[in-house]
């Protein structure tokens, strides 16, 4: 390995996808991952030692061979050498030198961190000053492995994708910080306030009407963008969705996103997506998908928004599948026949299910209704395009969305606030209920997480060997780690979706498997565990006038 040690791993072939660990305790994973950073950082100040030295001729080694597979493309010598000169280290320009051509690489001394604000699977964030300018910024540390010429690749298609983006609502990439002898790669981005996951947790914030089309056209919008770039995100969801204090939202994380062009047939993986918001055509395994992808992620957001709470909060593949047929209905026979979906044998419910979008949110405006029914189609096909949908009478028609300047100027809400915030109401709990200062604590929320992406790079050999040789301890359903654009599903696992003998769904018996009637407490869960039901009841508020009760999605399941 590289400088990154720890990587989030997948079920083997072997092995297919197990229900996730229970996550450590919050705050433990804060801590190790706070150490983690120390010691990473300790490390890059250190000078180069004999073992450093073998790694890094090892690191050219992986270059040279990263050069022999093609991996660095049609990138010529001696363009390396003059981005080597200009401060690039040799193992980034010999892999990926198109993601950093025509820039310079700034210093790490040029910022000035000033609070870490977010961590994924793949990276921690930090907000930071730039000394130059006094500009705050984003500064995203991203984990790869320099070694692996592959893991390069995969961490640099963020930067390709995100420089060929440029659009308000879109992230917008400054610019990136190493240096030669550095193995490690910060990605600057302009700094967001908040993201709309943890606006939309927050207790004492609910959105008006006008908001709700105000944050889905700038969404939209965005996502008009990607797709007309032939850039597919693959993991819409609240909190990849930044804003800033004057109402900008915009699109982030395209750490899993891919270029696809609509007129070839490219296979890709399925394995994408966080759960809660993945299409059934890719719980379905379809591996032939295209921008309906995005549009059902954003169907999901938008009913989650004038809902107060996700939609459909499944904990496992099968359990977000069954969710998806409550509410939207089975696809019809003809789907099932045309589609050839993978697993359809699998999934296909013995007895059709109804739709039920406008019964189970009838207190919905007409015209959101309108939009959620043709952006949560079940055949892709039917699905509305971002275009299309912005052109839909949901923002044609009265009350009209409001300027984003007029959006109020909330307190501190990221996602990572809402999670201090349950650790904290957590800490209370287990002291008896009582702050600090002994005063008795009134209201404590606990908010489940979106399941995110599994493992999806399942497909290349070298990983499913490694895969091999991991125990299922340090198992992290996440996201696909470096799967080639273009080619990331062409070969797929064994199994990518699983059946979970111990989750028995409410109507077991209308699925054509078998399962296992053996209840068990929460078998899969990327988060803190809680009452879905409760949380509902808490933060289901009623917007639209009339009185009206939680959608059934929420007692499911
Ligand atoms: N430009 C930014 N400004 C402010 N905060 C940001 C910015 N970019 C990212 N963040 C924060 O950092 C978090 C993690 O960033 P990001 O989603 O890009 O990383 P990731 O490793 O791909 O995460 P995930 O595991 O959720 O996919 C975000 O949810 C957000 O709260």
């Amino acid at each position: 390995m590289g400088c990154v040690h720890g990587r989030p791993s997948a079920p083997s072939p072997d092995h297919p996808q197990q229900p996730d660990p229970p996550p450590p305790p919050a705050v433990a994973a804060e801590k190790a991952a706070a150490e983690e950073e120390e010691e990473e950082e300790e490390e890059e100040k250190k000078p180069p030692k004999p073992a450093r030295r073998e790694r890094r001729a090892r690191s050219s080694r992986s270059a040279a061979e990263a050069a022999r597979l093609g991996l660095g493309g049609s990138f010529a010598n001696r363009a390396r050498g003059e981005q080597v000169a200009a401060g690039w280290p040799a193992w980034l320009s010999a892999v990926v030198g198109e993601a950093i051509d025509g820039w310079t690489p700034r210093r790490a001394d040029s910022f000035e961190k000033i609070d870490k604000i977010g961590q994924g699977t793949y990276s921690n964030v930090y907000k930071a000053r730039d000394t130059a300018t006094g500009k705050i910024v984003a500064l995203k540390k991203v984990r790869f492995d320099n070694l692996e010429p592959e893991s390069v690749r995969f961490m640099a298609r963020e930067i390709l994708i995100l420089r060929r983006l440029h659009h308000p609502n879109v992230v917008k990439l400054e610019g990136l910080v190493t240096s030669r002898m550095s193995c490690s790669l910060y990605l600057v981005f302009e700094y967001m306030e908040h993201d709309l996951a943890g606006l939309a947790a927050s207790p004492d914030i609910s959105f008006t009407e006008p908001q709700v089309k105000c944050y889905m056209h700038q969404l939209l919008s965005g996502l008009e963008h990607c797709h007309n770039n032939g850039v597919l995100h693959r993991d819409i969801k609240g909190s990849n969705l930044l804003l800033d204090n004057n109402g900008m939202l915009k699109i982030a994380d395209f750490g899993l996103a891919s270029l696809f062009d609509p007129n070839k047939n490219q296979p890709m993986t399925s394995r994408v997506v966080t759960l809660w918001y993945r299409p059934p055509e890719l719980l379905l395994g379809s591996t032939d998908y295209g921008v309906g992808v995005d549009l059902w992620s954003a169907g999901c957001i938008l009913a989650e928004l004038l809902a107060g709470r996700p939609i459909m909060p499944g904990r496992t593949e099968v359990e977000q599948l069954h969710k998806i047929f409550k509410l939207c209905g089975s696809p019809t026979e003809e789907y099932w026949k045309k589609s050839k979906l993978p697993h359809a044998t699998i999934f296909k419910p013995q007895q059709p299910y109804k739709r039920r979008i406008s019964e189970t949110y009838k207190d919905f405006p007409q015209s959101a209704l309108r939009l959620i029914e043709t952006l949560l189609a079940m055949d892709p096909a039917d699905r509305l395009t971002a275009t299309s949908a912005l052109r839909s009478d949901f923002f044609t028609t009265e009350p009209y969305a409001c300027e984003p300047s007029s959006l109020p100027a909330y307190p501190p809400s990221k996602e990572m606030d809402a999670k201090r915030r349950d650790e904290e109401a957590r800490r209370l709990r287990a002291a008896g209920g009582r702050t600090n200062d002994g005063a008795k604590k009134t209201k404590t929320r606990d908010r489940p997480r979106a399941v995110p992406a599994p493992e999806a790079n399942a497909e290349l050999q070298i990983n499913i060997d490694k895969r091999r040789l991991v125990t299922h301890a340090n198992a992290k359903s996440k996201s696909e780690k470096f799967p080639p654009p273009h080619q990331d599903g062409a070969v797929s696992l064994v199994s990518t979706n699983h059946m979970d003998p111990l989750y028995e769904p409410q109507d077991p018996s209308s699925f054509s498997t078998v399962f296992t009637q053996e209840k068990s407490s929460v078998p899969t869960w990327s988060g803190p565990l809680a009452d879905l039901s409760a949380v509902g009841k808490q933060k289901w508020k009623h917007k639209f006038g009339r009185s009206s009760k939680q959608p059934s999605t929420a007692r499911a399941r």
